[in-house]
């Protein structure tokens, strides 16, 4: 089985990976989520893997777009609490340090430990473990990574300061992507739906105290542009429930609301 993720070995992406399809597992590895997607649409592998949100960060809209542009289909989701470290090269003090390196949405969670080190440029890159093994490879002094223990064990580096996010208790939501349409089965709690409503007064209050009335659960809204028309919105919308029968009642109630309706996926809800 061929599974796509953005990053290399020692990435979080990597980790999820791996617990999820076990270590046998065939990973094809990718600079941009763009590609991981795309890999997936041609068929190139069975399954992405991709993060969509983290608990400090938030969403990361860009991918919601991806699934969209390339008709793919949620298929599990994943959590992983998430620790970051500050890696060097070994000796390596933090006075030394002029630029910190790493995944955009890993320095997003480790932005209020760098107010104390003004000097210290912070820096968009790959992923969190490409930054550590090019540290690691190429001897770089002066430069850190923020990534992951797994990442400073295979490449050797240091870990100058632990557990850097802005607060312990931190997760990101991972989605596993195929390209098949979702059906039902008995482990199914929790559905993903893009909507598209007519942009009239009151109609997203009134689509969402429907779903509400059917006793379904709102997990997560996230709204995204419509991009052929400027300042009209679609809604990803994640709904958790015991009943397949109240799913569709409630999808069957708000029909007249909607002016587009995708089921992205059906799967079992992981928050615990
Ligand atoms: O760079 C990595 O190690 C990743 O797997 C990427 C990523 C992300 O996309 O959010 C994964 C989890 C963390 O939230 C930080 C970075």
């Amino acid at each position: 089985m061929k599974v796509a993720i953005q990053g290399i070995q020692g990435s979080f992406h990597h980790q999820v990976a791996m617990q999820v399809f076990g270590a046998e597992v065939l990973i094809q590895e990718f600079k941009t989520f763009e590609e991981v997607a795309k890999s997936l649409a041609k068929g190139e592998v069975d399954f992405s893997v991709m993060a969509i949100e983290n608990s400090i960060a938030g969403a990361i809209l860009p991918n919601y777009e991806l699934l969209d542009r390339y008709g793919l289909y949620i298929q599990q989701e994943y959590y992983l609490p998430i620790a970051h470290q500050l890696l060097v090269l070994p000796g390596q003090g933090i006075k030394e340090l002029v630029e910190v390196r790493s995944h955009p949405m890993a320095l997003l969670q480790c932005k209020q430990f760098f107010q104390q080190y003004p000097q210290i440029q912070l820096i968009d890159d790959i992923d969190t473990a490409t930054v550590a093994r090019r540290i690691a490879h190429e001897g770089l002094t002066g430069v850190g990574a923020i990534a992951s223990k797994v990442a400073a064990e295979i490449y050797g580096l240091d870990i100058l300061a632990a557990d850097i996010q802005t607060v312990k208790n931190n997760f990101t939501r991972f989605i596993i992507l195929e390209k098949k349409a979702p059906t039902w089965n008995s482990a199914v709690t929790k559905a993903s739906m893009k909507i598209t409503i007519s942009n009239q007064k009151g109609s997203l209050a009134r689509l969402l105290s429907r779903f509400a009335e059917a006793g379904l659960d709102l997990s997560k809204i996230q709204s995204v542009p419509v991009i052929d028309q400027p300042w009209n919105y679609s809604f990803f919308i994640d709904t958790v429930f015991e009943r397949q029968e109240d799913f569709e009642q409630a999808i069957a109630q708000v029909q007249s609301e909607m002016e587009a309706f995708l089921l992205v996926g059906l799967y079992s809800n992981q928050r615990v």
